[in-house]
C-alpha cells in the first residue's frame, strides 16, 4: 500500500472572475491516495467533490497546487500530453455509463485498447478476461440499450479495468441504479480490487458505498474534515 498514485498538495480552486462570482470551491486540500486503496468522497452538495475529482483527473486546472499522478505533475500537462496521460492512467466510470450507444459490448471495452494500438489477440484476451470478471460473459455482441442499468454499469467498469489504469474514478457509480443492483455492483467492485489490486476512488451520496469504502473522505465547503481509513 505504499506506492502513492495521487499526490495532491495544498489545491485551492477558485471560480468567477469577480468578488460577487467568486467562489472558493477547494481551500488548500492535501490528499495521498496509495495503490489498491479503495477511497470515497462523501460530503454535501457543493462541498466540493467534483471539482477535486476534475482538479485530480485533469479536466480542471488548480487556482494554486500541485497534482501529481503517478509522479508526474498533471496540472503542468495540456492537449495531447494531458489526454493521452489520462486515458493510459485512469479508467472512468461514469452515473449515466456513457457507453457508446453504436458499439456492442465488446467493442466499448475493446475501444480504449484499439487507441493505445494494442494487438487484436491481447485486444480480444482481455476483454473475454474483465468481462467474465463483471459477470458479463456471452454479452459481448448485445448494444448498450439491450442490457439493463446494472448490466450496463458492468460494462463500464470492465472498460475503466481493462487496459489496467494506476486508478479507476467512479462518479456517482450507483446513483442511477436500485439498491439492490447498486449493492451488488459495489460487491463487485470490491472483489475486483481485491483480485487485481485496482485503486477506486468513489464520489458519492449513496450509503452502500459509504459502508463499503475502506477510506472516507469528508469534504465540506472546500476542505477535507475528516478522513477515516477503517
Ligand atoms: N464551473 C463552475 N463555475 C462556478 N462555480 C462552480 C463551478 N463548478 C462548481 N462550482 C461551485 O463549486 C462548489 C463545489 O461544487 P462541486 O460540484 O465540486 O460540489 P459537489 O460536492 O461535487 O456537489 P454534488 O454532491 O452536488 O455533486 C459549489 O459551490 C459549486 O457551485
Amino acid at each position: 500500500m505504499d506506492e502513492i498514485i495521487f499526490d495532491v498538495k495544498n489545491v485551492t480552486k477558485i471560480f468567477g472572475e469577480t468578488e460577487e462570482t467568486k467562489v472558493n470551491a477547494l481551500k488548500n486540500v492535501k490528499l495521498e491516495i496509495h495503490r489498491g486503496e479503495f477511497t470515497a468522497f462523501v460530503g454535501p452538495s457543493g462541498s466540493g467533490k467534483s471539482t477535486l475529482l476534475n482538479v485530480m483527473s485533469g479536466f480542471d486546472t488548480p487556482s494554486s497546487g500541485h497534482v501529481f499522478l503517478s509522479n508526474k505533475e498533471i496540472d503542468k500537462m495540456s492537449g495531447n500530453e494531458l489526454s493521452n496521460f489520462r486515458r493510459d492512467h485512469i479508467g472512468f466510470i461514469f452515473q449515466s455509463y456513457n457507453l457508446i450507444p453504436v458499439l456492442t459490448v465488446k467493442e466499448n471495452v475493446e475501444y480504449v485498447m484499439t487507441l493505445q494500438n494494442i494487438d487484436k489477440d491481447e485486444r480480444d484476451r482481455k476483454v473475454s478476461q474483465y468481462l467474465k470478471s463483471v459477470g458479463l460473459e456471452g454479452k459481448e455482441n448485445r448494444y448498450p440499450s439491450q442490457l439493463s442499468g446494472g448490466q450496463q454499469q458492468r460494462v463500464a467498469v470492465a472498460r475503466a479495468m481493462v487496459s489496467n489504469p494506476d486508478i479507476v474514478i467512479a462518479d456517482e457509480p450507483t446513483a442511477n441504479l436500485d439498491s439492490k443492483t447498486g449493492t451488488d455492483l459495489i460487491d463487485m467492485m470490491l472483489e475486483l480490487n481485491e483480485k487485481f489490486g485496482t485503486t477506486f476512488i468513489f464520489s458519492t451520496h449513496d450509503p452502500i458505498i459509504m459502508k463499503k469504502a475502506k477510506r472516507l473522505i469528508t469534504l465540506k465547503d472546500g476542505q477535507i474534515v475528516s478522513d477515516e481509513t477503517k
